[in-house]
């Protein structure tokens, strides 16, 4: 589903943010990245949908080489991915419905989306994915009026409106108090079982990557240092991540 291949990224001369990376990612699985602030968690995020090309490596999405794609075929693919980030990135000015509507956007013509035109069946599927994250008493509220853990569902709900096959998720609850932040991975758990989305997601909090998480990868100055279950996540382990 998602694979790396000795991927390196250089932002400079002499400085590797990541550093010949290698991952294998299925469908279906939970995977949390964890390290280090500016152990290379955003970059290899961004480095899975081409937001930042490798400088070396290739990188595979459902078998596809992105960096070989045409922009209309990288389109295709990025739009069966969802993208979940810590500040939320919505449009504060519209309502929770217009903002989860937005999630049909790669899939509606440039006019169309300009003009508002989106059709009957993308009306549905919002509806569907607001009452999904029990926002329905919130539908048409303003989101720049709801709490931070209404509006990461709202950013959930977006993602889902994509129909994707994987949700990227960048410190998605790193803003949030402890049991916001749960019932948010709560969320992502569930569409992750239920609907077989591959879900891989940025963590600091290595409990909650823990309780929440299939597999975890830790990343130390840009390399893979543990890649393994949970459970695997021994007292050494967390040194070699952390310390
Ligand atoms: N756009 C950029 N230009 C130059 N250097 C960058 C850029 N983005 C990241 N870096 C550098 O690449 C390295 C990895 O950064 P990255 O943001 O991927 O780490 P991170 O683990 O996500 O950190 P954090 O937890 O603080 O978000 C860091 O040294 C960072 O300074």
């Amino acid at each position: 589903m998602v694979r790396l291949e000795s991927v390196s990224v250089s932002y400079q001369k002499d400085l590797e943010a990541l550093k010949d990376v290698s991952l294998s990612i299925e469908k279906g699985e939970f995977v949390a990245i964890v390290g280090l602030s500016g152990s290379g968690k955003s970059t290899l995020l961004r480095t899975i949908n081409f937001l930042t090309p490798p400088s070396k490596g290739d990188v595979y999405v459902d078998g596809a080489k992105i960096s070989s794609l045409s922009k209309k075929k990288l389109k295709k693919v990025r739009a069966k991915i969802g993208l979940i980030f810590q500040d939320y990135n919505l449009v504060d000015k519209y309502s929770v419905f217009n903002n989860v509507l937005l999630g049909r956007l790669a899939y509606t013509h440039t006019l169309s989306s300009i003009l508002g035109l989106y059709s009957a069946s993308d009306h549905k599927l919002t509806e569907e994915n607001i009452l999904k994250v029990g926002l329905k008493d919130k539908m048409f509220q303003r989101v720049d009026r709801l709490s931070g853990g209404q509006k990461q569902r709202v950013s959930i709900a977006r993602a889902l409106t994509q129909n994707p096959n994987i949700i990227l998720a960048d410190e998605p609850v790193s803003s949030l108090d402890i049991a916001t932040a749960e019932s948010v991975m709560d969320y992502l758990v569930k569409f992750n079982k239920k609907r077989q989305i591959t879900v891989i997601v940025n963590l600091h909090d290595i409990n909650l990557a823990k309780k929440y998480a299939s597999r975890v990868v830790g990343l130390r100055d840009g390399k893979v240092v543990f890649d393994n279950s949970p459970t695997q996540l021994t007292n050494e382990m967390l040194h070699e991540i952390y310390y």
